[in-house]
């Protein structure tokens, strides 16, 4: 995986390419490893198709004119659009080296192939006025579009759009991937996403989700030390039924719902507690056996509820606060400071933007600075959910399928990070474990799924993860 999956912010990369040169390599050397490795790529994927390359006045141009020789070398009909002469001294000289044509923004003309060399990593500012109109002008009128290191206009580290941007099919990645390859909006526009390795091995405190292994039960586990999973039913009980099923499927040894003496359970396995007042939930939850509560799924927003929380929280276990929990929660996270058990929150953004008030730009940084404010391991969803801990790491999860965007998949996430606490009693690992099954059940499942149907794909996720 491209630098071993450590996702580095602009700033890390430039550290990253000063560390390369203070050992003997040189920025035309890294251009060089750059540009012919993305040309590798674009001409196995699309030989001999007619390409304008445009160039910008920085390194990520001067990747441009190395791209550019190389496919002119391949036997590709490719012309170079510049948007301004070079500013570094690597780009001047991969430019010096250039033998086909180039072309002003007035005489260029879009071909079948837009490959992206405006700017990369050192955007700092909007693309506007002339340029950007060419730049849409030139890349609207190919039919295939290549981005190399980032599409033009998209700040590194947060993922933002600074400029309207057009999609692409493919990005190439040079060095290691950043943030704005796994943040959207950017990432949703980038096409296929591929690396090209120039050498760097740099590390950060943000990874890319890997696959974690999960142990087997052991010859002498039973299902206490697997793991009790508690979940606390609220009067959408259809939430905390898929949290429990979830659960169940994820490697509990045991899973109870703590609900009213209503409550019907989803199956013959799964045991409800009735608990028809906040006093008999505290009484019942002291249970010694219970190695993590889930609170949140279809708990209901009233005093109740409130109530119901409160108790949980007096509870020192460890815990998962998932939606209703969370909005109740609200921005009162310095409630689960010091708290000597883990707990994790899993907001969509929604429920993020309630517990941290928002107005952060990055949704690393967000997550990882909520995750120091309250103390635990934040879980914040979405097509690009980012895993957080309270020591600053960060794991970003790659978007797998669309289909999640149903009602109940987030209660199904809950559910299956609390049977992985109770095996790993690790909260962080628990959660990129969970994260990483949810989302490869999704994919497993196909299209158009039900919250059920994925839940009768964590198994053949789990055994993917032996
Ligand atoms: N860091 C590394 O190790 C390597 C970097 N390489 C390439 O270098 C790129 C970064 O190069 P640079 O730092 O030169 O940055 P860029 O080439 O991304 O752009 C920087 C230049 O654009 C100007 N600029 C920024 N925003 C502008 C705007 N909105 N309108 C007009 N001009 C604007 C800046 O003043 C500067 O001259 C990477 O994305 C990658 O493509 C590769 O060559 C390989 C090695
Ligand atoms: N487009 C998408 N791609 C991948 N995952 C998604 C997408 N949309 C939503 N998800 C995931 O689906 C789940 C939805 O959770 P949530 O919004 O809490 O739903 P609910 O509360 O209805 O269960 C989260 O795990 C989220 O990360
Ligand atoms: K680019």
């Amino acid at each position: 995986m491209l630098n071993n999956g450590h996702i580095l912010t602009a700033a890390e990369m430039q550290e990253a390419e000063q560390h390369l040169i203070a050992n003997g390599s040189s920025v035309i050397a890294l251009m060089d490893r750059a540009g012919s490795g993305a040309a590798d790529y674009i001409w196995r994927t699309a030989p001999h198709i007619p390409t304008l390359v445009i160039c910008g006045p920085g390194n990520n141009g001067g990747d441009g004119y190395v791209i550019a020789q190389a496919l002119l070398e391949k036997g590709a009909i490719v012309k170079i659009v510049a948007s301004a002469e070079p500013s570094t001294d690597a780009a001047k000289t991969a430019k010096s080296l250039w033998q086909g044509v180039m072309l002003s923004l007035e005489e260029a003309e879009p071909e079948m192939q837009f490959v992206d060399c405006l700017f990369g990593t050192g955007l700092t500012r909007p693309v506007s006025g002339n340029l950007l109109k060419h730049y849409h002008r030139l890349s609207n009128g190919a039919q295939r579009r290549v981005a190399i290191d980032l599409p033009s206009g998209i700040e590194t580290d947060t993922g933002s759009r600074l400029n309207e941007v057009s999609n692409y099919d493919l990005t190439i990645a040079l060095g290691a991937y950043k943030p704005a390859h796994y943040l959207n909006p950017a990432a949703a526009l980038m096409g296929d996403r591929v690396g090209v390795d120039i050498g760097v091995r740099s590390v950060s405190q943000t990874k890319l989700l890997a696959r974690r292994t999960i142990a087997e039960p052991g010859k002498t586990d039973h299902k206490y030390s697997r793991g009790l999973v508690a979940i606390v039913a609220g009067p959408m009980k259809g939430a905390a039924k898929l949290s429990a099923l979830a659960a169940q499927r994820s490697g509990a040894g045991y899973v109870k719902i703590f609900a009213g003496s209503d409550f019907e359970s989803p199956n013959h396995s799964i045991v409800t507690v009735p608990c028809d007042d906040v006093k008999q939930l505290r009484a019942k939850l002291a249970d010694e056996r219970i190695g993590v509560i889930v609170i949140g799924p279809g708990l209901g927003r009233d005093s109740n509820a409130k109530q119901l929380l409160d108790a949980v929280l007096e509870i020192e276990k460890p815990v998962v606060l998932d939606a209703d929990a969370l909005m109740l929660l609200g921005d009162e996270v310095h409630r689960l400071q010091g708290r000597s058990s883990p707990v994790a929150m899993t907001p969509h953004s929604g429920e993020f933007a309630a517990l941290s008030g928002g107005g952060e730009s990055s949704k690393i940084y967000a997550s990882v600075k909520l995750a120091a404010q309250s103390g635990a391991v934040v879980v914040h969803k979405g097509s690009d959910t980012v895993i957080a801990n309270p020591m600053g790491d960060a794991v970003v999860a790659q978007q797998t399928s669309n289909w999640l965007s149903t009602a109940g998949t987030g209660d199904i996430l809950a559910g299956m990070i609390a049977a992985r606490f109770t095996n790993e009693k690790d909260m962080f690992l628990a959660a990129q474990q969970g994260q990483w099954l949810h989302s490869r059940a999704a994919s497993l499942a196909g299209p158009s799924f039900s919250p059920e149907i994925l839940i009768d794909h964590i198994a053949k996720a789990i055994q993917e993860c032996l």
